[in-house]
């Protein structure tokens, strides 16, 4: 009898157990939800990919929320092909010929809501940057007139106080890891390297990390939180209206500004007082006495932009000096962690840009100069081959199809359509960098011929391309191309027996 009643139980079907009302409701959100989601399915259906992505944009969240993110967009191309369906309306695009389409000198394709979250707020209220603005009035209005602050010829005005910079970094180095035979956090240490060349090439003034050898007042601990939780909302920027955002959070939190924006301001404020008084403004921070004046630094370039031209924003010069830190001193960290982890991950790499510096003749300066740099072609492979590998900006550069649509990858894209490029998986293409692209191999841009090297220089996306492309890049070629050979001449710089990539060992040299 009991076998027969859970028999009869168990048959019932599940719609059964509900009330007349609830099916209707449930009936109700299934049919909307496939209602709302089946045009947008359909929109893109030829274009391949995995089939969740075609109905939410979770997949990729997660992806990003699992640090994952660079392998499996490479996974994807190479199952799908070079366009791939990342989300409902996101496609991925990995071919390097498409480069010149969507990263257009013009901008016909403008940035998407991606960098809507990664907008800085100060007090609740948006301030418009060089690097996140959707708006191209606002691009062009703060682009056009520094953008040949940061151009070559420029360049070499910033060596002294980059040559400061390094100076205060051998020292500490020198004193804590030298001298005491401790090991050296090499990870860290090059981060608070480029925070500080970052501050000092803007304001003259360093922010202070390498001298007291710490994160001062939290902001790169607040830059790492920021960017974990923005890469992964970015994904779904919606959700950046509900928590970062929301303006009801906002009033109810305590209005916070960010460190960087606060550093950025305190600075223009003293060089405000320091004008009033008409103090010859020499840097009595900086022990080499560079003077302003001589070498000018960023800061007082934006500020004679902002004199000349009455059409300059008031919020012009804050914009610039905030994005130069938040733009150029984790990427540039990131750059160096990947160049020394895999130097010193592939021994007879560094042997070998060791060996070309000692026999390249003219290195006899105690740093070595932007100059003396340009003619050492391995540590140019190297640099290259580390942003490929490994580009800082890991995620696709978003932006949206123009109205009439586009064709890309032989396929025809409707307007609104978001398409990225993929650097990670870009830069593995096996048509361009060959089958062995998955490797560290810095030979790969030196065994090359002309047109080669050609091929592979347009397919790199470390900078990004067109009207929107990197416009620290050089700087940032600067920095490390002085840094790294002075350092590796100066110490030798090993892994500890029981090795972690983060940690090394530092003897000197000299
Ligand atoms: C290794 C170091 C660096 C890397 C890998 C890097 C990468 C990038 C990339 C990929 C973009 C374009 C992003 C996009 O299309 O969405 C970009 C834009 C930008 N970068 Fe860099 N960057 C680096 C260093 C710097 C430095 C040192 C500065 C400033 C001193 C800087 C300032 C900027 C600014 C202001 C933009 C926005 C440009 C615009 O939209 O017009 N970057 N960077």
């Amino acid at each position: 009898e009991k076998m027969e009643l859970s028999g009869h139980v168990t048959s019932l079907p599940l719609w059964s157990l509900l009330s007349q009302k609830g099916t209707i409701i449930i009936c109700f959100v299934l049919g909307s939800s496939l209602l709302w989601l089946l045009p947008s399915y359909v929109r893109l259906r030829h274009v391949p990919g995995p089939f969740l992505a075609s109905l939410t944009n979770l997949p990729r969240l997660l992806w990003v929320y699992n640090n994952d993110a660079g392998d499996k967009h490479t996974v994807l191309h190479r199952k799908y092909g070079p366009l791939v369906r990342f989300g409902p309306n996101m496609l991925s695009v990995s071919a390097p010929s498409e480069i010149g389409t969507i990263y257009d000198i013009h901008g016909k394709f403008p940035k998407s809501d991606f960098y809507r979250v990664l907008s800085f707020y100060v007090k609740g209220n948006a301030i418009p940057g060089l690097f996140a603005t959707q708006d191209r009035r606002i691009h062009n209005l703060l682009r056009r007139p520094i953008a040949g602050i940061y151009s070559m010829t420029n360049l070499m005005s910033y060596e002294p106080m980059i040559d400061s910079t390094i100076h205060c970094f051998f020292e500490q180095l020198d004193q804590r890891f030298v001298q005491t035979s401790q090991v050296c956090e090499l990870d860290v240490w090059l981060q608070l390297f480029a925070f500080d060349v970052i501050g000092s090439i803007t304001f003259s003034k360093r922010l202070g990390f390498l001298e007291q050898g710490r994160d001062i007042d939290r902001i790169m601990e607040n830059s790492w939180r920021y960017f974990r939780v923005a890469a992964v909302i970015s994904q779904m920027p919606w959700l950046d209206y509900i928590w970062t955002k929301n303006p009801i959070l906002q009033r109810l939190r305590k209005a916070k500004t960010n460190p960087i924006v606060a550093f950025a301001s305190a600075r223009r404020k003293e060089r405000a007082i320091e004008a009033e008084k008409g103090s010859d403004v020499i840097d009595t921070d900086n022990e080499k006495g560079v003077q302003r004046l001589k070498n000018k630094d960023f800061l007082t370039r934006f500020l004679e932009v902002e004199s000349r031209d009455p059409a300059t924003p008031p919020w012009a010069v804050s914009a610039w000096s905030t994005s130069n830190i938040t733009a150029g001193s984790d990427t540039t960290a990131i750059l160096l962690r990947t160049i020394f982890y895999n130097l010193l991950k592939h021994p007879h790499s560094l042997a070998k840009l060791r060996q070309e510096i000692d026999i390249t003749p003219g290195l006899d300066t105690e740093l070595v100069t932007w100059t003396q740099s340009l003619t050492l072609p391995y540590l140019g492979a190297c640099i290259k081959e580390a942003g490929r590998v490994h580009p800082p900006l890991g995620l696709p550069y978003e932006r949206v199809v123009p109205p009439e649509g586009a064709t890309i990858c032989g396929q025809r894209i409707p307007g609104g359509t978001v398409v990225g490029m993929s650097p990670w998986a870009t830069h593995r293409d096996y048509d361009t960098f060959g089958t062995d692209s998955d490797l560290w191999r810095p030979e790969r841009w030196i065994e090359a011929n002309e047109s080669k090297r050609r091929q592979m220089e347009n397919a790199l996306l470390t900078f990004g391309a067109g009207n929107r492309s990197c416009i620290g890049k050089h700087i940032s070629f600067l920095e490390i191309s002085k840094l790294l050979p002075s350092l590796v001449r100066k110490f030798d710089v090993r892994l500890p027996l029981l090795f972690s990539f983060r940690l090394a060992i530092l003897k000197s040299l000299e």
